[in-house]
């Protein structure tokens, strides 16, 4: 079993993976609350017929009293209401601050389920068991937990460090090819801003058929990646930001496909070729670099270009928690598998962005 420690302070927890360990989900979450006695197992319409019966079994044998809570599959569930759904379950259920929550899906599980965990009683233990590439390479990981609300992105959140990662490589075997490119949409993200050798061993690997015999080296690296900034930054002051590259104007084109349009993987890869033309212009960018990161996007049938109203690049970078006042930290490659983060202009960027493309 390959296993990462996030060694935040107070708060340490274990990142674990391996194949088939979906089937010890019982003992090894038992290890991480010895106490409990009930676990609400959140999960989508998609994911808990596959995988439901088999964790909760699991669960059972290790003495829990697991009950699984499913909401329906896709972005528009990471929603207030949906929340609001989640708390009355979990008072159904009489939880308390002693049981826990366990998140059994992507990243819209993982967000949501992970806030209601935050915020119910003040705050419930919380596992994250990920089931989509995206998830497993990047939203298990961190802490980051979030809504959606009309006016944009993860607007209402929290910091909850998850007590455990627990990560099955074998379950992105039932993955579609369209959900793990999302995935490889962060992937290619880590390489972008951290490690130029890691994006160069995946663009020797620019297909599906390529990565998967090597799928647990990949969770590793990006997971390593993630901890390794976490650890320095949890509350995104600054080294944390710049694992926002590509997202400024990603949420902008979720928002402008009102979540349904586009995918967070699929936006965030148009948002970083966007964001590499912008450093391309203002000074910071090596001109190519954009069109050597798109070329290994499109390979996963990822989009380059997503069209945008000014209206909703406005509203996005208004929005944008990495803003402050009349100006924006732009996430930016100065090379290849090196981000740093640029204080500019609201309206400068808006302007640049309302320019024709070279
Ligand atoms: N908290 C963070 O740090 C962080 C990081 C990145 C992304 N996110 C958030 O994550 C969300 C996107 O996550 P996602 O891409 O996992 O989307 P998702 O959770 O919507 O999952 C995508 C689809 O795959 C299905 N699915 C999940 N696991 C499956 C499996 N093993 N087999 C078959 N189908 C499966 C789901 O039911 C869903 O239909 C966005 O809301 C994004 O904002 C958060
Ligand atoms: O963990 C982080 O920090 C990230 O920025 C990871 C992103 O991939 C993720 O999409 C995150 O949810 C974005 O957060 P936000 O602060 O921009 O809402
Ligand atoms: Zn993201």
């Amino acid at each position: 079993m390959k296993t990462l420690t996030v060694d935040l302070p107070g708060r340490e927890y274990d990142i674990l993976i391996e194949r088939g360990l979906l089937n010890r989900a019982g003992e090894l979450c038992r290890a991480v609350l010895p106490g409990a006695a009930r676990l609400a197992v959140v999960t989508d319409s998609t994911v808990g017929p596959l995988y439901g019966e088999r964790l909760c079994a699991s669960l059972t044998a290790a003495g829990f009293d697991a009950r699984p809570i499913s909401i329906p599959a896709g972005e528009k569930s990471k929603s207030v209401r949906m929340l609001e759904s989640l708390y009355d379950a979990f008072m159904d259920m009489q939880l308390t601050r002693t049981d826990g929550v366990v998140a059994l899906g992507g990243g819209v599980v993982g967000d949501l389920a992970g806030f209601a965990a935050a915020t119910i009683l003040r705050g419930v233990p919380f596992i994250q068991i990920p089931t989509t590439l995206l998830a497993q390479v990047d939203s298990s990981v961190g802490g980051k937990v979030a809504v959606d609300l009309k006016a944009g992105k993860n607007l209402a959140g929290a910091f909850w460090q998850p007590r455990l990662v627990l990560m099955d490589p074998a379950v992105l075997g039932t993955l579609d090819d369209a959900a793990f490119a999302d995935g490889m949409a962060e992937v290619i993200k880590y390489g972008c801003i951290r490690d130029v050798s890691f994006l160069s061993w995946l663009e020797q690997r620019p297909s599906r058929h390529e990565i998967t015999p090597d799928i647990e080296h990949v969770l590793y690296t990006c997971c390593d990646i993630k901890r390794s900034v976490v650890v320095e930054d949890e509350r995104d002051t600054g080294l944390r930001m710049l694992l926002n590259f590509g997202h400024t104007l990603g949420h902008a084109y979720e928002l402008a496909g009102n979540y349904e349009l586009w995918t967070h993987g699929q936006a965030v890869a148009a948002g970083m070729v966007k964001a590499g033309e912008l450093g391309v212009k203002l000074g910071i960018t090596p001109p190519g670099l954009p069109e050597r990161i798109g070329t290994l996007l499109a390979c996963f049938g990822l989009p380059i270009e997503i069209p945008c109203t000014p209206e909703d690049y406005s509203a996005a970078i208004g929005l944008d928690k990495k803003g402050d006042g009349d100006m924006i930290s732009l996430i930016l490659l100065n090379e290849p598998g090196r981000a740093i983060p640029l204080r500019v202009e609201k309206s400068r960027v808006l302007g640049l962005l309302s320019e024709p493309a070279d």
